[in-house]
This record gives structure tokens, C-alpha cells and sequence, in this order.
């Protein structure tokens, strides 16, 4: 059967067209890609910048192979409010867009790009819609498999490269035996670094390399070590994880919709399990707002702030918008307006 053009059957396909056509711009609406890509933003963003960056030619990747892989990795991100396939679009984008920054010109080999674009389109395959504590708390099969350690990340990795077992999906057939092993230890340096529990070393580390920065003649960073690269990697994907809040305030104000009612659920089991109602996931206790300003204060801004510092002046966009946002919901919390019945 014939590929279509974008990848996707659509009828829409002029207007997905040209809203593909801005993939490299940060604040791209994945909600539009998805209502026209028939429910498929993942795969139609993720086949979009794999042909943007040339790596079906570089690797020899078949068409069909990479939409197969993509189509099939796509109906693994469960109908969830928040951690479904168009946030796993939503970092991919996101993640290709940082890998542009003019500071990292040419610093990444090809094998690195393509890994960071795969790992940050299956970072969250398969993902419950609980978090990791709970999982841990109500002693489920994956808690169980995984140690508590990095349950949900581990999980994502596992059913991701499980998908790549299947010939008509490998989209790394054509790679020789040593690009494979380093992609598959890349890719899972970079997802399990998407553990909100890896924030605070990862950002300690980043801060060192901000303080220690090399850059070239015409300020290009120099990451010499494996470590340094994959370093820099890991804060991308975990930047990208953490974007929503820098992202055109109306984009922002629904991925915490989503959060919000994916915690909410979360909340309702604990209470019908009888245990107690984590933080923030108590729907009748609702301080959306608040939660906002605090995820912002210590822990999205501190993270873009050393990003835009290492890849100055490439950031300092995004940083602006960031702190507008912030100061949209702090101006909420005060006003009367946020109080219910007024
Ligand atoms: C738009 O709002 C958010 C968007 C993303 C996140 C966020 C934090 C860490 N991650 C990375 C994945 C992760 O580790 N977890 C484990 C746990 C913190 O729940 C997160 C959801 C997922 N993602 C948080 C957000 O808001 C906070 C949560 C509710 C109010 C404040
Ligand atoms: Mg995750
Ligand atoms: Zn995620």
C-alpha cells in the first residue's frame, strides 16, 4: 500500500501540510496536529522531522518500516488525560526544536540526533496515567518488576524496543551492530532521565557545566567525555518533559487541564483504596493555580534558567515567555477572580 505523503491518512491534508512546515518553531499547537492527523500527532510529527533531518537517507530507513514503527508505538500511549500520545508528540517537537539551538551547531553526531528525536517520541509509551509512588504505594505488577526504581521509565524503554523486535517495524535494521548498542544506551540514559526523582543531580550537573562552559570561536559548546554529551542530552529531554509552562500561555493553560484532571483520577483511586490523597491530586481541594506558580518557581525556571544560560542567547526567548506565564497564574492567585463564587 502507497505511504501517504505526511505519513497519515487525513483529509485534511493542505492544512497538516503547512502546519508541519513550522515543526522547527517552538510553540507549534500539537493539539491542532492532532485533530488534523486524524489522532495521529506522534506519528505525523515524528515522521516529519525524521524527514526533515534526512535520517530515513542517512540510515537507510524504510518509509513504511518508520510509519509502521511510528503507527504501532502511537496506539502503545494510553488514552490518558495528560501522558498520551500527543504529549509524547509534544516532547518530540519540542526536543527537536532545542537540538536547532545555534550553541550546539554541529556538536551532535547524527546517531545522537536521531537517538534524542526516538527516545523523546517513546519516553512515556504505555504510561498509566498514575505516577511512579503510586504504583510503588499499591504494589502493582510493575513496581513489582521494577524494583521500585524508575518504574514507569523503565517500563516505557522495555515496550519501546520490545515494538523494534517485530522486521517490519525495525526501523534500525540497516545499522551496524555498534550504532545499535549506542543508540539503545543513549536512548535509555535519556528516558530514565526523564525521573522527576533525577531533577535535582541533573540540574546540580548542568549548573557545573554552565560554570566550567568551553565554547568554540564562534560560541560553540565543546563536550569532549560521553558523560558531558549525554548530559547535555538528558537535560534536553528532561527540558522538553518540563516545557509546558514556556510554551504560548494558551497551549500551557491546556496541558494543565490535562495534568490536572489526570492527577484528579489519580486522587479518586487513592480515596476508593482507602489510602491517603496524594499532593495536588485532590480534586476538592483545587489550587490549580498555586501549583502552577510553585512548579514554576522551583523547578521550571530554575531548570531553563541554567538551559538558557548554556545556550545563550538561544533560550532567552522561551525564558520570557516562561516568566510571563508565571506571573499570568501569580496574578490569579491574588485576584478575586480566582476565588470560586465571585
Ligand atoms: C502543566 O503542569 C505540569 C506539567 C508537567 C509536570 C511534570 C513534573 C515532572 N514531570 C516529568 C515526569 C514526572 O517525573 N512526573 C512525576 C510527577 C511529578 O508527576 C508529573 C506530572 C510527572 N512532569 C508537572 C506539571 O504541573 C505540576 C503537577 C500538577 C501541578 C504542578
Ligand atoms: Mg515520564
Ligand atoms: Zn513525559
Amino acid at each position: 500500500t502507497p505511504i501517504p505523503e505526511l505519513g497519515v491518512d487525513t483529509p485534511h491534508t493542505e492544512e497538516l501540510r503547512s502546519l508541519l512546515e513550522r515543526v522547527n518553531d517552538w510553540g507549534l499547537d500539537t493539539f491542532r496536529i492532532e485533530d488534523l492527523s486524524g489522532q495521529r500527532p506522534l506519528t505525523a510529527i515524528t515522521y516529519k522531522i525524521f524527514q526533515e533531518r534526512q535520517l530515513l537517507n542517512t540510515y537507510a530507513i524504510e518509509p513504511h518500516t518508520l510509519i509502521s514503527y511510528l503507527l504501532t508505538l502511537e496506539d502503545h500511549y494510553q488514552q490518558v488525560p495528560y501522558h498520551n500520545k500527543a504529549h509524547g508528540a509534544d516532547v518530540c517537537q519540542s526536543m527537536h526544536v532545542l537540538l536547532n539551538a545555534s550553541a550546539l551547531d554541529g556538536v551532535f553526531t547524527e546517531l545522537e540526533v536521531m537517538s534524542a528525536i526516538f527516545a523523546s517520541a517513546v519516553h512515556d509509551v504505555d504510561h498509566p496515567g498514575v505516577t511512579n509512588q503510586f504504583l510503588i504505594n499499591t504494589k502493582s505488577d510493575l513496581a513489582i518488576m521494577y524494583n521500585d526504581e524508575s518504574v514507569l521509565e523503565n517500563h516505557h524503554l522495555a515496550v519501546a524496543f520490545k515494538l523494534l523486535q517485530a522486521n517490519e517495524r525495525n526501523i534500525f535494521a540497516h545499522l551496524t551492530a555498534k550504532q545499535i548498542k549506542t543508540l539503545r544506551k543513549m536512548v535509555i540514559d535519556m528516558v530514565l532521565a526523564t525521573d522527576m526523582s533525577k531533577h535535582m543531580q541533573l540540574l546540580a550537573d548542568l549548573k557545573t557545566m554552565v560554570e566550567s562552559k568551553k565554547v568554540t570561536g564562534n560560541n560553540i559548546i565543546m563536550l569532549e567525555s560521553y558523560d558531558d554529551r549525554i548530559q547535555v542530552l538528558q537535560n534536553m529531554i528532561h527540558c522538553a518533559d518540563l516545557s509546558n509552562p514556556t510554551k504560548p500561555l494558551d497551549i500551557y493553560i491546556k496541558w494543565t487541564d490535562r495534568i490536572m484532571e489526570e492527577f484528579w483520577r489519580q486522587g479518586d483511586k487513592e480515596r476508593d483504596l482507602g489510602l491517603e490523597v496524594s499532593p495536588m491530586c485532590d480534586r476538592r481541594v483545587a489550587s490549580v493555580e498555586k501549583h502552577q506558580v510553585g512548579f514554576i518557581e522551583f523547578i521550571v525556571h530554575p531548570l531553563w534558567e541554567t538551559w538558557a544560560d548554556l545556550v545563550y542567547p538561544d533560550a532567552s526567548a522561551i525564558l520570557e515567555t516562561l516568566e510571563q506565564n508565571r506571573d499570568w497564574y501569580q496574578a490569579r492567585l491574588s485576584s478575586p477572580s480566582s476565588t470560586p463564587g465571585t
